[in-house]
């Protein structure tokens, strides 16, 4: 059987985590496209060899420097679009690879790029994890080092939330943890009944 490919994402401190382990507790396998670039990145990874060809500096103990690529893409607007010509191929083949090997009904795909990179394509349903903006806010500028200019320059980055919202097919509000588990129960139970029409 091929699995039924939900697409999460949700901007910066949307609870895309969060989401992703409540649909794993209600045993659905999650693929998490961030570990995956975290593997690619190790040492051994896919990712370092490619990586330092172009960067030298950006190799470190064998695995890649993800501070010294920060700030390579600080002071070099094309530094960027070459990490992402050389990791997001790697990523695609880790995502086809798990979905492959994968044996169950649903599956779900965390992807903090999906919009972005134009990912909805390769799945049968989208979900967005949102929140208000002052909630989004609240929790980014919480984590340990975290400036307000870090978290602009995060935003500008990504899609807004709210062109994320027209483009999804279904939305889960991350308010409260008890709704957003009630909320990720019902979608699977909805998207149990569309498999079995
Ligand atoms: C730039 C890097 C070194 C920053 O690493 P760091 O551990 O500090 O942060 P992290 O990966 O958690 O990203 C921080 C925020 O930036 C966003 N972000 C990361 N990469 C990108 C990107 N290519 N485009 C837009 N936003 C991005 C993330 O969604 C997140 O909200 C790292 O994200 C990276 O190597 N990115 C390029 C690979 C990539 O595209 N990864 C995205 C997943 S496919
Ligand atoms: N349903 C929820 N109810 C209450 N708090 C939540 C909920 N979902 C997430 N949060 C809180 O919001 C914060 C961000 O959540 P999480 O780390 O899951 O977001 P993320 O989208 O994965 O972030 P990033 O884009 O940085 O990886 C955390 O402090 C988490 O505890």
């Amino acid at each position: 059987m091929t699995a039924f490919r939900l697409g999460l994402t949700g901007s910066i401190g949307m609870g895309k985590s969060t989401t992703a382990a409540m649909f794993a507790a209600e045993g659905l396998p999650v693929w998490d496209a961030d570990a995956a670039v975290h593997r690619l990145y190790a040492p051994g990874g896919a990712a370092v060899a490619p990586l330092a060809a172009i960067h030298p500096a950006a190799q470190s103990e064998g695995g890649i420097d993800r501070a010294a690529l920060k700030a390579w893409i600080a002071r070099d607007p094309a530094a960027l679009g070459r990490i992402e010509a050389i990791v997001h191929p790697l990523v695609a083949a880790d995502r086809h690879a798990f979905l492959q090997a994968v044996a169950a009904d649903i599956v779900v795909l965390d992807i903090p790029l999906l919009f972005e990179k134009g990912y909805e394509a390769e799945m049968d349903a989208t979900l967005l994890v949102t929140a208000p903006p002052a909630l989004q806010r609240a929790r980014v500028l919480a984590r340990p080092g975290m400036t307000e200019a870090q978290f602009s320059a995060i935003l500008a980055r990504q899609m807004p939330d709210s062109e994320k919202r027209g483009r999804a097919t279904h939305i889960i509000e991350t308010l409260e943890l008890d709704a957003a588990r009630a909320a990720v129960r019902a979608l699977i139970g909805y998207i149990r009944t569309t498999l079995d029409a």
